[in-house]
């Protein structure tokens, strides 16, 4: 389990990481998701004791990191800058790393095979793809076992069979027990593979929710064609409604249901061709989210800074 409480980091007058509280329980995966900058690598460098925090506190099962004796069989993590000596082998790098734990020849092979690094383990790593080095990286964060697995970006750079890999890896071990972390900046992907979420934008905590949560919240607009859709709209619209009209007599309406839409329509007796729920995709609700807590915003098309 890892308990983040109040937890703070300012370099300078600049606060990255902003009285964030959250807990990343066993036997789930929890999506840490944020925008570029958002302070997500931050908060990571600051569980295992990299970075200090400025105030307040982050636990691994129930201490800091450095105050563990063994700390690999508490996390393991794979942060996105790994560096391993390019000239040593897969099996030399993972050997040495058991080594300083006492961790045996054997459980250095499970996690060779387990990460799918047999047929190269004698190689070099600095002639390895990014998708072999990130299979290393995590072979050497499951090595001491640990109860929480902690994982920055791990899809970043994989093929389609590194990221199913991935996602087959991370249900297995939340399914054995273990609490499990992973950041990354795109929702869609972490929807399918977390339960929880923890979305964080300029340091701060914007949601903590459950996937599921999010899916139904996120179901909202209301698709309609209608023989006179220009009255429609105008019967629609409310101070918590929008209605845009699109080509074809078409409205779009957000803030109302399909049934209170054709309800309003039946009442006034007007002829509906078309009434289709339009769920917004998981990412837009992500944009929506994090909209003004981007910290680079794109200019918009007019040229006009977004601020
Ligand atoms: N050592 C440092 N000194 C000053 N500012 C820093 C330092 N480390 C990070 N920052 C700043 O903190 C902010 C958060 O960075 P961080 O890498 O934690 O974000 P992130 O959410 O992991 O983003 P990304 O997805 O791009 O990796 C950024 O604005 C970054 O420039």
């Amino acid at each position: 389990m890892i308990e983040a409480r109040e937890l703070t980091k300012r370099y300078g007058d600049k606060t990255v990481v902003d009285r964030l509280s959250f807990t990343v329980k066993p036997g789930e995966v929890t999506g840490f998701l944020g925008p570029n900058g958002a302070g997500k690598s931050t908060t990571m460098r600051m569980v295992l004791g990299l970075d200090g925090p400025t105030s307040g506190t982050v636990t691994v099962n129930g201490r800091a990191y450095g105050r563990h004796a063994a700390p690999l069989h508490e996390i393991g993590a794979l942060l996105e800058a790994k560096s391993v000596h390019p000239g040593r082998s897969a099996l030399g790098h993972l050997t040495a790393l058991a080594q300083t734990h006492g961790i045996g020849r054997r459980r250095v092979e499970e996690v060779i095979e387990l990460a799918g690094l047999q047929s190269v383990a004698r190689k070099r790593v600095g002639a390895f793809s990014l998708g072999r080095g990130q299979r290393l990286g995590i072979a050497a964060a499951l090595l001491g076992d640990p109860e929480v697995v902690m994982l920055d970006e791990p899809v970043n750079g994989l093929d389609p069979e590194g990221v199913l890999w991935i996602r087959n890896l991370l249900a297995r071990l939340a399914a054995e027990g273990r609490a499990v972390l992973l950041s990354s900046h795109l929702m869609s992907e972490t929807a399918q593979v977390a339960d929880h979420l923890i979305v964080i934008g300029q340091g701060r905590l914007l949601a903590d929710t459950s996937v599921a949560d999010l899916v139904a919240a996120s179901l909202g607009g209301v698709s309609v064609a209608a023989d006179e859709a220009g009255r429609l709209g105008a019967l629609l619209a409310g101070p918590d409604v929008t209605v845009t009209s699109t080509e074809g007599g078409r409205l779009q309406v957000t803030g109302l249901s399909a049934r209170e839409v054709g309800r309003v329509a039946a009442e006034h007796g007007i002829a509906l061709h078309e009434l289709t729920p339009t769920g917004v995709s998981l990412e837009e609700a992500f944009m929506e989210l994090t909209r003004d807590e981007l910290e680079y915003q794109s200019a918009p098309v007019t040229g006009r800074t977004a601020r």
